[in-house]
C-alpha cells in the first residue's frame, strides 16, 4: 500500500544543533496521527520540515510514493500536502463563506477573473458551502469572522484548509487558546474528516491525544523515542519517565 507521507533519515540542523535526528516516519491513508513531545523537542521544526518552510539538511520526504523533498511549499499544496496554520491567519471581516470561497478559487487559480468564469464562480459557491456544511459552520456562514468564538475561527481555518483538497492535513496545535469547551468541538470535526485524509497533529492537551489519535509519535531532542497505539505509548516507562511524568507541559 503507499504510504500518504513518508520521511526517510529527515535531519535537520541549525549550525551544530541537530533540531531533527534522522526522523524515519510513515503516515498511511486515513491515519488519525499525533505528534507529541516536550516543548523544544523539535515538533514544528519537523512540520516546517513536512511543508517545504524550512530545507532539510539531509533525508528525503515522501508523498503518495513520490520524492518531494526538493519541492517548494507551494508546489507541495498543489499535491495534496496541507498545513492550518497556529496563528489565526484569517481575514476578520470576511464571512466564513467568502474565505472558503477565495480559497477554491486560488486553488483552481480563477482568482480575479470571475466575471469571465462565472461557471466556475458559481462551483465555487457551493463547494464552500458543502465544507462549511461538512464542518458545521453553516449557522455563521455570513457572519464575519471576526464576531465568531474563537474555537469557531479555528475550525474555519480547517476548512480554509479542506479547500485545498489536502490528502495529507498537518495540524499545529489546533486547540491552541481555545477553551476547553471548545477544543472539544473542534476536534470533533477534526474526527469526522474523510476517512481517506491523513492527518498528523500537534497537541499539547494529553486528553485530546488520547481521545482522537489512532497512532503517536513521540519526539525527543529531535528523534522519535517512541511510535505506537495510545496504548502503547501510554504504557511505555520511558515515554512515562521523559514525556508525561515530568518535563511536559501536562
Ligand atoms: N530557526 C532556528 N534557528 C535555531 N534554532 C531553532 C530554530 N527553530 C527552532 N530552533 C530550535 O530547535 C528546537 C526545536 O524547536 P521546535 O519549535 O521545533 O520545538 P517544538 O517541539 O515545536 O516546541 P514547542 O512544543 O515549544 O512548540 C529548539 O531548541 C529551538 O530553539
Amino acid at each position: 500500500m503507499t504510504l500518504a507521507l513518508q520521511t526517510s533519515g529527515l535531519t535537520k540542523s541549525f549550525g551544530s544543533l541537530k533540531v531533527t535526528q534522522s526522523v524515519d516516519f510513515a503516515l498511511p491513508a486515513g491515519a488519525r496521527h499525533a505528534l507529541i513531545g516536550p516543548n523544544g523537542a523539535g515538533k514544528t521544526t519537523f512540520i516546517n520540515l513536512l511543508t517545504g518552510a524550512l530545507p532539510a539538511s539531509a533525508g528525503r520526504i515522501d508523498l503518495l510514493g513520490e520524492d518531494i523533498t526538493s519541492l517548494r511549499p507551494d508546489q507541495r499544496v498543489k499535491r495534496g500536502l496541507v498545513r492550518t496554520f497556529q496563528i489565526n491567519s484569517l481575514f476578520p471581516q470576511l464571512t466564513p463563506h467568502q474565505s472558503v470561497t477565495l480559497a477554491i478559487c486560488e486553488r483552481d487559480g480563477v482568482t480575479g477573473q470571475w466575471w469571465r468564469r462565472t461557471g466556475a464562480y458559481t462551483a465555487a459557491l457551493d463547494e464552500a458551502s458543502a465544507i462549511l456544511a461538512q464542518l458545521r459552520l453553516t449557522a455563521v456562514a455570513h457572519t464575519p469572522t471576526r464576531m465568531l468564538p474563537y474555537g469557531q475561527q479555528r475550525i474555519l481555518e480547517v476548512a480554509v484548509s479542506l479547500a485545498l483538497r489536502p490528502r495529507v492535513l498537518l495540524l499545529d496545535e489546533p486547540a491552541a487558546g481555545i477553551p476547553s469547551s471548545e477544543s472539544a468541538e473542534l476536534f470533533e470535526v477534526i474526527g469526522n474528516l474523510p476517512a481517506d485524509m491523513a492527518l498528523l497533529f500537534i497537541e499539547h492537551d494529553m486528553h485530546l491525544v488520547f481521545r482522537f489519535a489512532t497512532r503517536i509519535t513521540v519526539l525527543v531532542a529531535g528523534a522519535v523515542m517512541a511510535e505506537g497505539t495510545p496504548e502503547d505509548i501510554s504504557a511505555n516507562p520511558d515515554v512515562k519517565t521523559v514525556y508525561l511524568g515530568k518535563g511536559g507541559r501536562r
